[in-house]
Order: structure tokens, then sequence, then C-alpha cells
């Protein structure tokens, strides 16, 4: 049997010593997308940015194991960690206009992950963000290739993220709430890249979002998070039979065709651990 790709266990995170992770729990195998849903504030970015090692320096992060790809991370130095980096963990942001470089073409950028992490020659590696373009069947790729990051929609922003991020073959992807800004149908195109991505390569999945229907139709397992802490960790096809108070409102404010509640359930103050 192989090992896991990812295990945590107990894992925190701290400011100031005022805990905004507590001690979290996780397995994700390879060919495993689990999505981590929760109200915001509820440490689903913490938690990402901590598996992808890119927390401030102030964040105190402490845990009894963390390991990645059988390596043990809490031992290695910041060095080997920066190597991890995109080459091992990629992650995707909410905003790509945030993340791509805007003094730089689209196409120089997911080249340079060719440059940078496989020393690819200049000339191979713009061929290779050329193709990467035309596999996520974005219509006119030398147009996008030679485009500036603000000439480009959110839709089409974060379909170049996907390419620039699998140009590293990362062992895990991490796509944190890459559609919130989108609008359905675009919304929808995304995630099929992303999941046609995901069956390319062997790889682990974490998606990160708001929306535990769009969770339950995409990933394997769903992580509900409220307030730090794991509330509940389910199957997706057995999210219907989610015990925590809060996983149940959540499931209750989907809205389903002719069956609109009257009112929302909103959540009462210290109903849940
Ligand atoms: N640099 C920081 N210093 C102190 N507290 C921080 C820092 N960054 C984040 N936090 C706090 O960590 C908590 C969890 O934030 P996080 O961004 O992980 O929530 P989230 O669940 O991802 O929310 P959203 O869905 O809105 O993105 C919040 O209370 C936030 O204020």
């Amino acid at each position: 049997m192989t090992s896991p790709l990812l295990e945590l266990e107990k894992l925190s995170i701290a400011y100031q010593n005022r805990g905004v992770v507590n001690e979290v729990s996780l397995t994700l195998s390879y060919q495993q997308k689990i999505a981590i849903v929760g109200e915001s504030g509820s440490g689903k970015t913490q938690l990402a940015r901590a598996i992808a090692g890119i927390l401030p320096d102030q964040a105190q992060v402490t845990s009894q194991k963390f390991l990645f790809a059988d390596q043990n991370v809490t031992a290695l130095n910041r060095r080997a960690r920066q190597a991890m980096r995109g080459r091992q963990i990629a992650m995707i942001m909410q905003d790509p206009h945030y993340s791509l470089n805007p003094v730089m073409q689209i196409g120089e950028q997911i080249a340079e992950v060719y440059r940078y992490h496989f020393g690819t020659p200049r000339q191979l590696a713009r061929q290779k963000a050329l193709e990467s373009l035309e596999k996520l069947h974005i219509k006119d790729p030398e147009k996008i290739f030679k485009s500036w990051p603000h000439h480009i929609s959110g839709g089409m922003g974060q379909r170049v993220m996907i390419a620039m991020m699998m140009a590293a073959s990362p062992k895990l992807l991490i796509a944190d709430e890459p559609t919130s800004s989108l609008d359905g149908s675009t919304a929808l195109r995304v995630i099929e890249e992303l999941d046609q991505q995901f069956k390319q390569h062997d790889m682990g999945m974490i998606y990160i979002t708001h929306d535990l229907d769009l969770a339950t139709q995409f990933c394997d397992q769903i992580i509900v998070m409220y307030r730090g802490n794991i509330v509940e960790t389910l199957a997706a096809k057995r999210v219907d039979e989610a015990q925590h108070p809060y996983t149940q409102g959540l499931l209750k404010c989907i809205p389903r065709a002719g069956q609109m509640p009257d009112r929302l359930p909103t959540l009462k103050e210290g109903t849940f651990a």
C-alpha cells in the first residue's frame, strides 16, 4: 500500500497566541480530492497556506505530525521548504490578477515556470507554455500568450493560473476559492479544467470553497471547518448524513428547485464546539 501524500496531525496556527487553526488532522492520498468548506474566517486559507509553506513569519505553527510525500516537513530547513513550493505543492489563489506579474506577458510567465524548475532552454520553454495553453482548450492561445494580465478576464486568468501551476507537475494542487469571483458557466469551465488536470496527473487536490454543493459534486471527501476547528469529515457521497449542526445548517442553505424554505437557518452562538 502506498503511503498518503499528506498527513497532518494536530496542526495549529496562532498569531500572538490567538489561535486561528486548532489541532486539525487530515490525511490526503494521491488521486484524492478533498474539499475544505466553512464560513469566512473559519481558517481554511490559513490551513492551506500552512500546507503550502507560505504563512507570514509571525505565524506560530505547531504540529504533532506533518508528512508530505514521505518527507517530515517540520524537519526541513527554510531552503528545502522553499524548494517544495511550486514544484511539489502549488496553490491557485482567489484572484488571478494578484497572482500574475502585471509587467510580464502571460506566455512568458508560464515559460518561466519551466525555466525555473527544470532549467528548460528559453525557446523550448516558450513552446511548452504555448502547448499548455492549447491543452486548456483556449481558443486563441497565441493571442493569450502575448497578452498582459490586465487584458484578460478573471476566468481566463484562472485558466492561465492552472496552466502555470500544472507546468511544474506538482504532487499537490491547492485551489483556494478559484471560482468565487466568476459567473456560473465560467466557474464550471474552470472546475472542469481542474478536474481534467487532476485526472491526467498522479496528484492530490485540496479545494477550498464556501460552496458545499459544488464541493460535493467535485470532491471525494468534505472537511467542514468552523472557528479554526475541523468539526466534521465526510465522504462527499454521504454528505446528507452530516451529524454536526453546523454542516446540517450549511446543507439547509443550499437552494433546491421548488424547495425554498421561508427562512434560512442561522447559527446560534455556543451551539457548536
Ligand atoms: N497575518 C495574520 N495575523 C493575524 N490573524 C490573521 C492573519 N491572517 C489571517 N488571520 C486570521 O485567521 C483567521 C482565519 O482566516 P482565513 O483567511 O484562514 O479564513 P477563511 O476561512 O479562509 O476565510 P475566507 O473564506 O473569508 O477566505 C481569521 O480570523 C483571520 O483574521
